[in-house]
């Protein structure tokens, strides 16, 4: 199979798609490679590292998507990109269509083979592709929670652990999945006092027992948000139903419950956010300021951290790539489950309910187009 691997050119997304060990790994099953020149600089490799493992460096993104039958790259594709997506061509990478009708419809239009790491699934309902940026990001949603909280930021002014004497902040966490409990483990580590709040009892059961004295778990309720938002001095939103819209459980209204310099960061923005007034921002312009609370809303937070990242998320895509690449995407689908649940959009078909759902568009079993397809 023809492989493209383009440079991400969102705001600060510094992350690609393949590392050059990646790079060599496909070469090794016999396919072609084509890399994007620079695309691995933001993450401490260049165009030398890729033609080293067996990759062709080409000059221009239009090049890169001319050639390739499988597009692997980081994120959702952004306007300049839609044009360059080809009928039939297989693109694997995170979408969050739930979240953008626009880009859901220009996908539609295109006839791409929209395969979305975000919504690969396994039997016990993990998201293997997902599970590594929620560590990024839960990790550093304390750590940016922290820097919005001082006072010259527009915070409250409040160190996360206080000091001898003067008692630690409170952060409220949203959903105790992987965002919310790596978010939680920093944030116990730095001496907050944290509340886990979530909609699953076996879940809250669990963080109860692995977490340390200082993390308390809550149900998730309207009643006992409200009730802790007042007393909180930091919320991370980290629900999720899987491909499909963030539920709203921060409404408008409850900020004036807040007080003055609450920082909210909304991780799970890139579904649409699960606090109403979260829009999405960039590294460059991370927050914005309502009714005295600053919200930060990132939807991209591991493309700030792209040595990192880019390792973690490249061991868990690589074998994935791999059997596409092996099998073509109709054969690798039917073979594996966990592939078949990433098809999100099809050759013009929505085939992933919480997308139709989100966009109120009809809906295709994915079997219907693993059967019919030809390419
Ligand atoms: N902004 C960014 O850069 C990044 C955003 N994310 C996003 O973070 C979000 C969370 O991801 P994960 O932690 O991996 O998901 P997860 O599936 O591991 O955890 C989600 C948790 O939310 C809980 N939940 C569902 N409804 C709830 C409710 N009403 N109240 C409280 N909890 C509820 C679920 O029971 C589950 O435990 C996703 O939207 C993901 O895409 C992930 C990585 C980077
Ligand atoms: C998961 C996601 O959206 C990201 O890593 O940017
Ligand atoms: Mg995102």
């Amino acid at each position: 199979m023809i492989i493209g691997v383009p440079k991400e050119i969102k705001n600060n997304e510094n992350r690609v798609a393949l590392t050059p060990a990646g790079a060599a790994e496909i070469r090794k099953h016999g396919h072609t490679l084509y890399v994007q020149t620079n695309a691995g600089v933001g993450s401490g490799f260049s165009d030398e590292d890729y033609r080293t493992a067996g990759a062709t460096i080409l000059p221009t993104i239009e090049e890169v998507y001319g050639i390739a039958e499988m597009i692997i790259k980081v994120k959702e594709p952004i306007a300049q990109e839609y044009n360059l997506i080809k009928e039939n061509q297989l693109v694997f990478t995170y979408f969050h269509f739930a979240s953008s009708e626009e880009l859901t419809h220009a996908m539609i239009a295109r006839k791409a083979v929209c395969l979305a790491y975000e919504t690969v699934e396994k039997a016990d309902r993990s998201l293997p592709l997902l599970v590594p940026m929620s560590e990024v990001a839960g990790r550093m949603a304390i750590q940016e929670g922290a820097h919005y909280l001082e006072k010259p930021l527009k915070g409250r002014g409040i160190l996360l652990g206080g000091v001898p004497g003067v008692p630690p902040a409170r952060v409220l966490i949203l959903g105790g999945g992987i965002v919310g409990t790596q978010a939680a483990k920093m944030a116990a580590g730095l001496g907050a006092h944290v509340t886990i709040m979530d909609v699953s009892l076996p879940r809250l059961r669990y963080l109860d027992d692995i977490m340390p004295a200082n993390v308390d778990t809550m149900m998730s309720n309207e009643y006992n948000i409200r009730d802790r938002i007042k007393v909180s001095d930091l919320i991370i939103g980290a629900v999720l139903i899987p491909g499909a819209k963030a539920p709203h459980l921060v409404t408008r209204d409850m900020l004036k419950m807040m007080r003055p310099g609450t920082v909210l960061v909304d991780v799970a923005v890139d579904q649409g956010g699960c606090i109403e007034t979260c829009k999405p921002t960039t590294h460059e312009n991370p927050t914005f300021i309502i009714d005295d609370v600053v919200h930060y809303c990132v939807a991209n937070m591991p493309g700030a951290v792209p040595y990192t990242s880019t390792l973690a998320l490249t061991n868990a895509t690589l074998p994935y790539a791999i059997q596409l690449a092996n099998k073509g995407w109709q054969k690798a689908c039917r073979e594996n489950i966990e592939l078949q649940l990433g098809l999100n959009v099809v050759k013009g078909e929505v085939v992933y309910k919480g997308v139709s759902e989100a966009w109120n568009l009809p809906y295709t079993e994915v079997t219907d187009v693993l059967q019919t397809a030809t390419v």
